[in-house]
């Protein structure tokens, strides 16, 4: 019975809408929220608030319909981004690659939270934001830095961008529609 309703979802999936489940975490003033709203508007709004908690979003792009949790980076929230990791197609991190002095906190945040046990096999989308601004690093060096080299067990890409000028945005939007669901290995 399983197997069979299995087959049918899949094959509904290639022919009608899709729903991917989605999680956006990283440092406070990131640009988690911009990042969202861009991809929602396709307008940078400067007007952003820290997050309280989180953000629930769902926005639909073409046959794709993502459901992003949009969740507040401040350290009190970080404790539960797990619980809201756990059920994802993919886990979307973003970081301030300008802001070099919290690189090493974003790294740690990021390597405990795929320490977790229930997010094992979930893939993994780092992006690099504000890269319209001086000295922020790219792809290569981002890589380094996060020490993304090293984890094992799920898929990861890492893509540089702004949510400012939009750059690389369409590059982001592309992969995130065309992931397949439960990205798990
Ligand atoms: N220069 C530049 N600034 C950006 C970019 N993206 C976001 N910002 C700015 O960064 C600041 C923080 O953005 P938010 O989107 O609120 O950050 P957040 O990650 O959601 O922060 P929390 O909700 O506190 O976790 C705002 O002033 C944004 O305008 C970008 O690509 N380039
Ligand atoms: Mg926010």
């Amino acid at each position: 019975m399983r197997f069979w309703s299995r087959l049918v979802n899949w094959l509904s999936s290639l022919f009608w809408n899709q729903e991917l489940e989605l999680s956006i975490i990283g440092l406070q003033s990131a640009g988690k929220t911009t990042f969202v709203n861009v991809l929602a508007t396709s307008e940078f709004d400067e007007d952003t608030i820290p997050t309280i908690g989180f953000n629930r979003r769902h926005i639909r792009k073409g046959r794709v319909q993502l459901r992003l949790w949009d969740l507040g980076g401040h350290p009190k929230f970080r404790e539960s981004w797990e619980k809201y990791c756990r059920d994802v197609d993919c886990i979307v991190f973003i970081v301030d690659s300008a802001d070099h002095g919290n690189l090493e906190v974003a790294s740690a945040q990021l390597h405990k939270l795929l320490s977790w046990p229930s997010l094992q096999g979930i893939g993994l989308l780092v992006l690099g934001n504000k890269n319209d601004l001086d000295g922020a690093l790219n792809e290569e060096e981002l890589i380094s830095a996060l020490n993304l080299q090293s984890i094992t067990g799920r898929t990861v890409a890492c893509y540089s961008v702004s949510a400012k000028s939009q750059n690389n945005i369409d590059v982001v939007l592309r992969y995130l529609t065309n992931l397949p669901k439960k990205q798990r290995t």
